[in-house]
């Protein structure tokens, strides 16, 4: 990848509601066209109803771009940080609009997903692609992204040093049971994904050499790196298990569920669970309310200890480590990166810079691909190999 001299840095979320009266028009967007029905998203509105209409994912977002800005300022970095949503206000559009009133031809684009597949990453390339095509900026605006993250020091670290706290926690909970020697399991957990969109994770080039969707692949990669550097965890069980499902339930989507696995583990003896929640950058509703609350309530049903290690969030060695990726495509004044070489720790990665054809590909509803930044084949956008 050839390094470029970015002028801004766009921070892209999925965005939430900020009030009651924005949960329903928030949730309209999320399922715009896809079909999800009415009662679905009645019982989605509930999660954020009972948090007073509010999700707590822009709030983490300020936060963490806030962080991204010390984090420049103290590297003497002076490119600006912008922030925009795929489902919420600010919209990445308007926020578009900004950059280019601000002067700014060259972005260089963080999405918030850490994996490869449809929803966590060509998502925000569309989003970008559509956006520019809206906006009028196409070939005004050039936005180039930045690569899926979950490999690297800036998300794996974080787990890394909590979970040591969790399993501690659980050990705990167990001794106060009079149940010291308890069985414990420590249970990776994701967002579960359409199996058709987990099948089309990655380049056909990759999921060729893989026995399992890359999608999955690249969690178990995470999850055996975390394991294998927490020495505390060492001898313990551990699963890989989904959360979130939603959509028709006709359609197959990953599994276990979190809940089934959980009654599983405690049929099979398991005392306490340590649940790491590697498929989300935040603490966002989706971990909340299914993590935090609903499998929480399934462990207290089933008599199982539990805590849940905290997402990478605004964590040192996330902001840190962010930023080092930052630096890698950021040209200083030489015309070389900041920061040679590519971070990545686990047995899958560094990976691609610029997405390869038909990566993570989706057809809209009326069968045709939607333009997209940051990929070999971009129809918009200015790629480079
Ligand atoms: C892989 C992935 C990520 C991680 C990547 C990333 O971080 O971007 C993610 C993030 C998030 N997903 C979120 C919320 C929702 N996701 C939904 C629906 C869906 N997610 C999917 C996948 C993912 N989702 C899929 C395949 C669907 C169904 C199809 C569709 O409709 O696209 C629905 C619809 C209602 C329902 O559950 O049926 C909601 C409300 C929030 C915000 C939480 C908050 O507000 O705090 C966040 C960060
Ligand atoms: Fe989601």
């Amino acid at each position: 990848m050839i390094p470029k001299a970015y002028d801004a840095v766009l921070l892209a979320s999925f965005g939430g509601p900020e009030g009651q009266d924005d949960v329903i028009p928030f949730l309209r967007n999320v399922t715009g066209g896809r079909g999800i029905p009415d009662e679905r998203l009645e019982e989605v509105a509930v999660h954020y109803r009972t948090n007073g209409g509010v999700s707590p994912i822009n709030a983490q977002n300020r936060a963490l771009k806030a962080a991204l800005e010390a984090e420049f300022a103290a590297r003497g970095i002076t490119v600006p940080i912008y922030w925009g949503n795929r489902n919420w206000h600010p919209f990445v559009n308007d926020t578009l609009e900004q950059i280019a009133a601000d002067g700014h031809r060259t972005v260089l684009l963080m999405g918030t997903g850490a994996y490869s597949g449809y929803s966590a990453c060509r998502q925000y390339r569309e989003d970008l692609g559509m956006g520019l095509r809206a906006t009028g900026l196409e070939g005004v605006v050039e936005v180039d992204k930045l690569r899926q993250f979950f490999d690297t020091p800036a998300f794996v670290q974080p787990f890394i040093q909590e979970l040591p706290g969790s399993l501690a926690s659980v050990r705990e909970q167990l001794a106060a049971a009079g149940k010291p020697e308890g069985k414990i399991k420590i249970v990776f957990v994701t967002h579960s994904i359409p199996l058709s969109d987990a099948n089309a994770a990655g380049p056909e080039a990759i999921r060729s050499t893989l026995d399992e969707n890359l999608y999955t692949a690249q969690h178990r990669a995470v999850a055996e790196h975390i394991l294998a550097n927490v020495p505390e965890a060492a001898g313990l069980e551990h699963s890989l298990v989904y959360q979130s499902r939603s959509g028709s339930p006709h359609t197959p989507w990953l599994e276990p569920d979190i809940n089934d696995a959980l009654e599983e583990d405690a049929a099979a003896g398991v005392a306490g669970v340590v649940v790491v929640p590697i498929g989300f950058i935040s603490d966002h509703m989706e971990v909340l309310w299914d993590l935090d609350t609903e499998a929480k309530d399934t462990c207290a049903e089933l008599g199982l200890a539990f805590a849940r290690v905290p997402t990478p969030g605004t964590h040192r060695a996330f902001v840190s480590g962010l930023v080092d990726l930052v630096e890698e495509r950021l040209a200083g004044p030489d015309g070389k990166p900041l920061r040679e070489g590519r971070l990545s720790e686990t047995a899958l990665g560094p990976w691609f810079d610029v997405c390869r054809p038909g990566c993570c590909e989706k057809l809209a509803m009326d069968g045709t691909l939607r333009p997209t930044i940051g990929a070999v084949d971009s129809e918009v956008g200015v790629p480079q190999p």
